[in-house]
């Protein structure tokens, strides 16, 4: 079954409910049903969560979902060992050897309401008599196991399923705080567990350098810690600046009597400990831990999202045991989720394709509309002033529709001011101009960011879609000096690419073809990857169909202007645009150096007829005996869509030789047919259609 199927039949992955109606309402049919789905939806959850670190939904929304499972399966006896709520989430990944943990890693009970909490210390007093109990912060990070021989470092791994994870001992010796060798009087062997966290200054730092290279930041502290800890490469791992907290005892050769009297010793042996645990003698005071701990949170350098209460005593935490998912001696007391107002911690400039900056404001992790949102977008320098925001202001997020979050408005007012825009382009130091309410670096193709973007574009999806040629490779060839101008593509040789990291021949020779290939693009397609401002792929469809050649286009942008504004979707703006555009000396020169390796093939979208009108096509991979270009540009003058990327709109992907796997894989999901190229030139021929 394909995930598009699954999204229709399973109501609980993609805005699921988070209220429900009394399990007694349900028959129990009704019930079987229900524990089915959401299953199969908590599985699935897990997955994004653990293996993928890029969840659905928020942890609010797959709490209750596992709540109401765990309802369901309790009202009407539906417990079976491989329901979800019988292990703990995350299969190992394939890339990374195996491992068994010395002992069960497993999840912890939880809430966030004090009547439960109170309920947890009820059984224990019930079970084992009166405690002692240790808190601590509960430190939103992911859970690896440390395994300690003779005091070596030994292995590490992640938590995986709860019996084995991922070895991922390389990665975690490039953390500082990880010990390769402990001090003092240690045990023989030692295994034990701890946090690894990206602390909060240090994840703001990295995400304002992601943004400012154009990257996707990420979500929150956790999913960057998920993700670089599973990173292939250690020193990528290296580069990112992760910590660790060691919490728990897994096993040991030696062992204290008690929780509080281990922790105590892990200093001495050079394990990190948090400076928050605080041993109680009763659960009042546990509960006041947790509130204070929730008015120190925004303090602390990591992010935590509740604390843990623990039985101090070996014995009796023996005594209680635990189930398939959690240990009985500890309960996780949870914190609310901060909702939608935040502070503004830094501000991060991106700079676009046309020079344009944007300033986002990164924003301790909140959540909004149900997703964790860690940064916001203030638009530009004019709506800054307006607003009157600043860094420290705590400030009220949105989202609207799939849009990056923007801040709507100032709720507290840290300082006086508002965030004024360097007057440097933070990438290339060019000088910074104003022009309206927008601002814009001056450094043109000299700026990094800039030519990247505009390589992207150029090859990207609205360009000449060129496969293998994206963010990440356009930065390393960047990088490497390989590519000074967009025209540098056409001079791109194998010897460059496999010099460089990661690229094999076959990838060197994948990209060498597609450039190849886009020598005589159609001409529609060649002036929508010029990424002249306002000109995407539907304008410059318009624009081929009335000029016919590049040349004619060009000389028309240049000398009249006016004439522009008969093509339709082209106004008095996108004419001054294009004027503009063709009329700068830059622009030209590039321009120039680009049709120096480039004809733009004469553009007959006037000449077909209609017949595949409501149509949408995707090609990837060479095709035998026309290029892909001129297979687009065959279908849209029949009327026919021809898109970068597959979606739930498209009706073919066309396959040729050595197609892109992201282009299939999303073909598969979305159930759009795949064909291959003599299927397309039959299909073709059905409608009269003839592809030269
Ligand atoms: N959004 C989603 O789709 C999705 C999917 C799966 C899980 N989740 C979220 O993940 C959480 C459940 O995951 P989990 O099973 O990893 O539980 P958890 O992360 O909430 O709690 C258990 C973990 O707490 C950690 N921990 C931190 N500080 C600790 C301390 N001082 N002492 C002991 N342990 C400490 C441990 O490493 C342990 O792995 C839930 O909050 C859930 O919402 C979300
Ligand atoms: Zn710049």
């Amino acid at each position: 079954m394909s995930v598009a199927d699954e999204d229709a039949e399973n109501p609980y992955l993609r805005d699921p409910p988070t209220d429900f109606a009394s399990v007694e309402e349900l028959s129990e049919d009704e019930a079987r049903e229900q524990v089915e789905l959401l299953r199969e939806a908590v599985r699935e959850h897990d997955r994004r969560y653990y293996v993928e670190s890029e969840p659905l939904i928020a942890d609010r929304t797959y709490d209750a979902l596992f709540a109401r499972l765990r309802d369901l399966e309790d009202a009407f006896g539906l417990e079976h060992p491989d329901s979800p709520t019988r292990s703990v989430g995350g299969e190992p990944i394939e890339e990374f050897d195996t491992v068994e943990h010395v002992a069960p890693m497993l999840s912890i009970d939880q809430s966030g309401e004090e009547e439960d909490v109170r309920e947890f210390a009820d059984r224990v007093q019930r079970e084992v008599g009166d405690v002692d109990y240790v808190c601590e912060p509960k430190f939103d990070g992911v859970s690896m196991e440390f395994v300690y021989e003779d005091g070596r470092l030994e292995r590490a791994a992640t938590r995986g399923d709860g019996r084995e994870g991922d070895d991922v001992t390389r990665n975690a010796r490039t953390i500082g705080s990880v010990p390769q060798k402990l001090h003092g009087d240690y045990p023989d062997f030692l295994a034990v567990r701890g946090e690894v966290y990206m602390p909060k200054d240090a994840f703001q730092k990295h995400n304002r350098e992601r943004i400012e290279r154009g990257e996707e930041p990420f979500a929150n502290p956790r999913n960057a810690t998920a993700g670089t800890i599973r990173q292939l490469d250690p020193a990528v791992v290296a580069d990112r600046p992760l910590e660790v907290f060691f919490f728990d005892v897994l096993e040991a050769s030696d062992l204290e009597d008690s929780h509080s009297a281990e922790l105590e010793r892990f200093p001495e042996w050079g394990l990190r400990v948090t400076e928050h645990v605080k041993l109680v003698d009763d659960i009042d005071e546990a509960i006041d831990y947790r509130d204070r701990m929730l008015e120190a949170r925004d303090d602390l350098n990591y992010e935590i999202d509740g604390t843990v209460i623990k039985v101090d005593a070996r014995d009796a935490r023996e005594e209680l045991g635990r189930t398939a998912r959690h240990d009985r001696y500890a309960f996780a007391y949870k914190f609310p989720a901060r909702a939608e107002v935040t502070p503004i911690v830094d501000v991060a400039v991106q700079v676009g394709r046309t020079g344009r900056l944007t300033p986002v404001a990164l924003l301790e992790p909140v959540d909004v509309g149900g997703v964790t949102v860690s940064r916001a977008s203030l638009h530009n320098p004019e709506e800054i002033a307006e607003k009157n925001v600043g860094i420290g202001d705590t400030v009220r997020v949105q989202r609207a529709g799939d849009v990056i979050p923007y801040v709507e408005e100032v709720v507290e007012k840290d300082g006086e001011g508002h965030y004024e825009l360097p007057d440097h382009c933070p990438i290339c130091d060019s000088a910074v101009e104003r022009d309206g309410p927008m601002a814009f670096c001056t450094g043109g193709l000299a700026c990094d960011a800039q030519l990247r973007r505009s390589i992207e574009y150029y090859a990207g999806d609205d360009g000449l879609d060129l496969e293998g040629i994206g963010e990440k490779s356009v930065r390393q060839l960047v990088d490497a000096g390989l590519l000074e101008s967009v025209a540098d593509l056409y001079e791109l040789d194998r010897e460059d690419l496999t010099a460089l990291e990661g690229w094999g021949e076959t990838s060197a020779e994948n990209v060498l073809d597609e450039v190849e290939a886009s020598r005589e693009p159609p001409l529609a397609d060649f002036l929508s990857a010029l990424g002249i401002p306002h000109v995407g792929p539907t304008t410059a469809r318009e624009l081929a169909r009335e000029f016919g050649t590049f040349d004619a286009f060009r000389e028309t942008a240049e000398a009249e202007p006016e004439r522009l504004e008969d093509v339709p979707d082209v106004g008095e703006t996108v004419a001054k645009q294009l004027h503009e555009f063709f009329t700068s000396e830059a622009n030209a020169a590039a321009v120039g150096d680009l049709l120096e390796h480039v004809s733009p093939q004469e553009s007959d979208l006037e000449s077909g007829g209609d017949e595949l009108e409501s149509l949408t096509f995707v090609f990837t991979g060479s095709l035998e005996g026309v290029t892909r270009g001129e297979a687009q540009e065959t279908v849209e003058a029949h009327g026919a869509n021809a898109t970068g990327s597959v979606s739930g709109n498209t009706d073919y992907l066309v396959v040729g030789e050595n197609p892109g796997q992201t282009k299939r894989d999303d073909a598969e999901v979305n159930d759009v047919p795949i064909v291959d190229e003599d299927e397309f030139r039959d299909l073709l021929a059905e409608y009269g259609i003839d592809l030269e």
